[in-house]
């Protein structure tokens, strides 16, 4: 087997590379490109891993055929265009806890810089001043922090805070009052944070209701002397309205570490009193860049290598544990998927995945995104488990599922129906030894077939001497039969045939069968 192939575009702490090269991977280490340059480089690689640097737009994606995965070794993901990688097929993995204690603690001593204007009084200090007079500072004890995103980052922040024996008050839409009081903040809106707030620190993800959170007017909202810190995404705070406040006075102090334009080599704010700034470095601990690169590293090997899909943003996780189980479930559904897709003429409003048995024990999620890729890639052949579900959607295609625990007639089943004009129908399938899979059913008609290669199917009356005309034809065109697998309804009744064959069925070959007495349908499959 060829090995994945890897390459780190951004600087990462070199323990990625060796986890890479431990779980089989070959990566290559190159920082610092255009994306010109990426993109001409990109197309022999299974797996992208990236901090905030490279921007994966869809001129990359698109220069990417073999790519299946995109690593981010942090959190924030607003540099990869997710909607574009789903719909090729990539999945994009984060890494939401490795630098979160960093980041918190790079605000709370951007505060702490904040309050005793640490920077400033450091610079004239060695500049020989001795400004001892000109540094007033005011404690952090007793005052107000407020909190806008009490997600991880926020809540650590809060706890260290309410360590220093602030008040902490919090706006999160998503925050549940239990969660508020379990982290000890109290649970406000906007403007009563805005009101009431000593330092106001950042810790939301840059979306459209954050953009621009801290507006001109929701700065005029604040309290007169309130210092603000943003630690979380450039964009959150408008960057004009913040130099005017510091200008006249409203705002007594303001810390970045990120901006809108990043990097952020010139900037209005730049040289104002009582403004301080960092190069984006809230997530630079030796501790924190450890930690995601060993994450990020692990988690895209699992997945290259193993199948498990972990911290993904666009793709139900799936343990490198689960991955053996569920594979051959996804194999099978997947093949179900793939039989439906190719046997419906008609538009299809509606898909159901009924598991049973043992089948209802594992993550259905992934089984579902296995149905879905099978039956899609019949439309298109770049559908993969990934954007399954998202082009599900796109195309107004309702996904059911069912799961009955109860064992039928076999230990675990899958079953998939769909609802055409012509109504209801489904195929099912079982797996034999808990690993090969097997159709057990086809439009209620009992079969037991391996779907694989070519094959065959044929809709027929049952009656003397078929089985033996379909043979000679094949025989005559030269295409030899692997299996043959036989239903039928009732005696005389409908019959279905599904041959496996060694080459694939030309439609002249489909034509002669489709003439043969008593045939009903005939279509070629493959698998
Ligand atoms: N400066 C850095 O180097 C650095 C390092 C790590 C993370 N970050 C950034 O910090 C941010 C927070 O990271 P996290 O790990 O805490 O994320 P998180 O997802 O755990 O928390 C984000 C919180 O924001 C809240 N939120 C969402 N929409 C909101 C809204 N409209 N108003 C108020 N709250 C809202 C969510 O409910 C959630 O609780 C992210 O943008 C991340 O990229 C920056
Ligand atoms: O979202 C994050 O994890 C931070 O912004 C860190 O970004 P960096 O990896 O580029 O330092």
């Amino acid at each position: 087997m060829t090995k994945p192939k890897v390459l780190i575009s951004d600087k990462m702490d070199p323990n990625a590379a060796r986890i890479f090269e431990e779980r089989g991977c070959d990566v290559d280490v190159i920082t610092g490109e255009t994306p010109e340059q990426l993109i001409a480089r990109i197309g022999e690689y299974d797996g992208l891993a990236i901090r905030s640097s490279t921007k994966v737009t869809q001129a990359i994606l698109d220069a990417a055929p073999n790519l299946k995965v995109i690593g981010r070794a942090g959190i924030g993901v607003d540099n990869v265009d997710i909607p574009a990688a789903s719909a090729k097929g990539v999945v994009v993995m984060n890494t939401p806890f490795g630098n979160s204690i960093t980041t918190a603690e790079h605000a709370i001593a951007l505060m702490f810089a904040l309050a005793r204007q640490l920077p400033e009084a450091n610079a004239q200090t060695q500049a020989g001043l001795w400004p001892k007079n000109g540094f007033m500072g005011v404690e952090v004890t007793g005052k107000t922090l407020g909190l806008i995103g009490a997600g991880n980052i926020g809540s650590i922040v809060a706890s260290r805070a309410l360590g220093l024996k602030m008040k902490v008050v919090a706006f999160d839409p998503f925050l549940t009052p239990e969660r508020a009081v379990e982290m000890g903040v109290e649970k406000v809106d906007l403007d009563g944070l805005l009101s009431r707030a000593d330092f106001i620190t950042l810790h939301t993800p840059l979306t459209d209701q954050t953009r621009n959170i801290l507006s001109a007017e929701n700065l005029a909202k604040t309290r007169k002397g309130v210092r603000i810190i943003n630690c979380a995404r450039g964009g959150l705070v408008d960057e004009a309205a913040l130099k005017e406040g510091l200008d006249s006075g409203h705002i007594a102090g303001a810390a970045l570490d990120v901006f809108q334009t990043e990097p952020a080599k010139d900037s209005p704010l730049f040289g104002t009193p009582n403004f301080i700034c960092t190069p984006h470095l809230g997530a630079s601990t030796t501790e924190a860049q450890v930690n995601v690169a060993l994450q990020v590293a692990e988690q895209m090997a699992d997945f290259l290598v193993s199948g498990g899909v972990t911290n993904a943003l666009n793709m139900p996780s799936l343990s490198a544990e689960e991955a053996p189980k569920l594979k051959p479930y996804m194999a099978l559904a997947e093949k179900l998927g793939s039989l439906v897709g190719q046997l419906t003429r008609d538009s299809v409003p509606r898909i159901s995945i009924h598991t049973e048995g043992a089948a209802t024990e594992l993550n259905q999620k992934p089984i579902v995104a296995a149905v879905l890729a099978g039956f899609l890639r019949v439309q298109s052949d770049t559908v993969n488990m990934v954007n399954a579900p998202f082009l599900a959607k796109e195309r107004g295609l309702e996904v059911r599922e069912v799961k009955t625990e109860r064992e039928g007639d076999y230990h675990t089943l899958v079953r998939v129906s769909v609802k055409t004009e012509s109504g209801e129908r489904s195929v099912a399938g079982t797996l034999f030894n808990n690993v090969e899979p097997r159709l057990v059913e086809m439009f209620g008609i009992k079969v037991e077939a391996d779907l694989s290669g070519h094959m065959m199917y044929i809709v027929n009356e049952d009656a003397p001497g078929f089985i033996g005309r379909i043979g000679t034809l094949l025989g005559e065109n030269g295409i030899n039969i692997g299996t043959f697998n036989l239903g039928r309804r009732n005696t005389g009744g409908e019959a279905v045939l599904l041959l496996s064959v060694d080459s694939p069925v030309s439609e002249n070959v489909l034509k002669q069968a489709c003439e043969l007495p008593g045939v009903k349908m005939v279509k070629a499959l493959s698998f």
